[in-house]
């Protein structure tokens, strides 16, 4: 058996803990066989392979009883770059509870353990269903809307260092005035209207003027104002930080995003940069 689960962007701007977008990036668990220990076999430095690994600890806290398995690992989602590598763990721990366990959960009821988990529904969410996903999450209570979402190129561009979600969090202010919040969340709110109604170039110039977030943690990601000063040049739509960042998001013409990309890449060669694709499908078991 294996399970996928797809990277997700999160925020898109001023969605912040809200918005989120399933992405062709994936986390695969094979699960081996049965074995005396839990054991995650994985090439990723400094995280652990047995049963204090996210994945296991996540499907041990849901169903204790669980039979110790031996699985693999394989995941092209960078840790700590913001792109739901956390988030893709701990949906893969609940769908290995659930198989194992024959738990028969629907993905409301995933939904809600994992957003519980995180502490935010926007990445486990498209994690989930796949696709673009608003989501808010009241006390036990994950309340969402899943769509599809505007056709365009979605670029990728990965700093190369490390950014923990928990850090990102730490440069948000504790306060904000309600004039404040009601102008940044009318932002949110025409992000949201315009992408379901197919507004992009709307959504994309709103975007970048989210209020909740890219403006306190601007200074830890230096590339996205590199990619910003492009935007002109390369013909793309927007650029804003992808989660907490490091990754910055960019979205551009479907037909130019393969060129762009490689633009892209050259001009800024520390960072790995990837043309994506909406995954519209979430979790999955083969
Ligand atoms: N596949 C995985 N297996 C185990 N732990 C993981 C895995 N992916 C992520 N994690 C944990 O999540 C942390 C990164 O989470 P976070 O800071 O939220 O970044 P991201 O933006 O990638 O979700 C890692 O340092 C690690 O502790
Ligand atoms: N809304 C969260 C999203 C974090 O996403 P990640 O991919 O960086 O874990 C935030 O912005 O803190």
């Amino acid at each position: 058996m294996k399970i996928i689960v797809p990277a997700t962007t999160a925020n898109l701007g001023p969605g912040f803990d809200s918005f989120g977008l399933a992405l062709s990036m994936y986390l695969e668990i094979e699960v081996v066989g049965k074995s005396e220990e839990w054991v995650i076999e994985h090439d990723f430095k400094g995280i652990s392979a047995d049963e204090t690994n996210l994945i296991i600890k996540t499907a041990l806290d849901l169903y204790p009883e669980l039979v110790p398995h031996r699985l693999k690992m394989v995941s092209e989602i960078p840790l700590a770059r913001g792109l739901g590598s956390s988030s893709s763990a701990i949906v893969a721990g609940i769908e290995l509870a659930n198989q194992l366990g024959e738990l028969n959960l629907t993905s409301d009821a995933k939904l809600r353990i994992a957003a519980r988990i995180e502490g935010h529904p926007d990445n486990v969410a498209p994690s989930i269903l796949g696709s673009f996903v608003a989501a808010s999450q009241l006390e036990e209570d994950v309340f969402y809307t899943k769509h599809d979402f505007p056709e365009c190129g979605i670029i990728a561009v990965i700093p190369n260092y490390h950014l923990l979600t928990s850090d990102s969090r730490n440069v948000l202010p504790e306060r904000l005035t309600h004039e404040y919040a009601v102008e940044a969340s009318s932002i949110s709110n025409v992000v949201l209207s315009s992408l379901i109604t197919g507004n992009l170039e709307q959504a994309c110039l709103l975007m970048e003027q989210d209020k909740w977030h890219e403006p306190f943690r601007n200074a830890l990601v230096p590339e996205l104002n590199k990619v910003r000063a492009l935007k002109k040049k390369l013909n793309l739509y927007t650029a804003v930080l992808s989660g907490a960042g490091p990754t910055i998001l960019a979205l551009c013409k479907k037909d130019e995003s393969a060129k762009i990309t490689s633009v892209l890449q050259e001009k800024l060669n520390r960072c790995l940069v990837k043309n994506l694709e909406v995954d519209k499908i979430g979790v999955r078991v083969l």
